[in-house]
């Protein structure tokens, strides 16, 4: 880790962009990327592999700290995502997935103990930092920090049209209901919320398309840095 590589945290819930916009500002400034919803998605599939109860901390917390998890990025700059021998890329993507992600997060011990592997992202030139607490708690020092938005009915309609285009199964209204659950859930717990840093610039992306975001969001970290 370099603890004196810039950051640019983006966070915000569920299909509000950040994943999108994080990946395409680290390609434009040349820098590395945090996906840290990524790992909780991991280790949500370890938990349901491995048979554990994700609201079980004293379970969990061990299976966070000796997480087998590696992100490869090949020359396109697409990351594999390999848990313990396999690439689980793709099945971490799911909505069931991502609401066990949710159970995982909301537990202190777990959190703490997947702090460091988060920090080491941080190298030179920079990093961009996308989840629910890169401005708040694992990188409270960055120099841009973003809240990204979109309203909830935005945000099950832009899900539900990735999910089709992969191939997955699923009805706008369970999207919609999952999304709330999860924001609910994101939201209201003790350890780390979601919540908006009070330096971070917020933005609502729900009338506008990718490009405006990023270029809105480039403008203003160039600003910033
Ligand atoms: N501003 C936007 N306008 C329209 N679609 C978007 C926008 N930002 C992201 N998307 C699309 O919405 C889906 C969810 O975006 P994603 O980046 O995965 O969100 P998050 O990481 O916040 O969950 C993706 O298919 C993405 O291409
Ligand atoms: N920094 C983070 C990132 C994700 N999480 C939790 C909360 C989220 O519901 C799950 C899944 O996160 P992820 O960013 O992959 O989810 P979306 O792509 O936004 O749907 O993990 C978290 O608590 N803190």
């Amino acid at each position: 880790m370099q603890q004196d590589a810039a950051v640019i945290t983006i966070d915000g819930p569920s299909g509000s962009g950040k994943g999108t916009l994080s990946r395409l500002l680290a390609q434009k400034l040349g820098w590395h990327f945090l996906d840290s919803g990524a790992i909780y998605r991991v280790l949500a599939l370890a938990a349901i592999h491995h048979q554990i109860d994700p609201e079980d901390e004293d379970a969990v917390q061990p299976l966070a700290a000796h997480l087998d998890v590696q992100f490869d990025t090949d020359e396109d700059g697409d990351v594999k995502i390999i848990l313990e021998g396999e690439n689980v890329s793709s099945t971490i993507r799911t909505e069931e997935v991502g609401a066990v992600a949710s159970k995982v997060a909301a537990l202190p011990r777990v959190r703490e103990a997947l702090l460091r592997r988060q920090r080491a992202f941080r190298e030179a030139p920079g990093l961009v930092a996308d989840g629910r607490d890169m401005g708040t708690v694992v990188f409270p020092q960055a120099k841009v920090k973003i809240f990204l938005t979109a309203s909830a009915e935005v945000r099950a309609e832009r899900r539900f049209l990735q999910l089709k285009n992969k191939g997955f199964d699923v009805k706008i209204g369970d999207l919609l209901h999952d999304i709330q659950a999860r924001d609910e859930r994101d939201t209201n717990r003790a350890t780390a919320p979601l919540v908006a840093a009070e330096d971070a610039l917020m933005l609502d992306s729900s009338d506008k398309d990718i490009t405006q975001v990023l270029d809105e969001v480039y403008q203003y970290a160039k600003s910033k840095l």
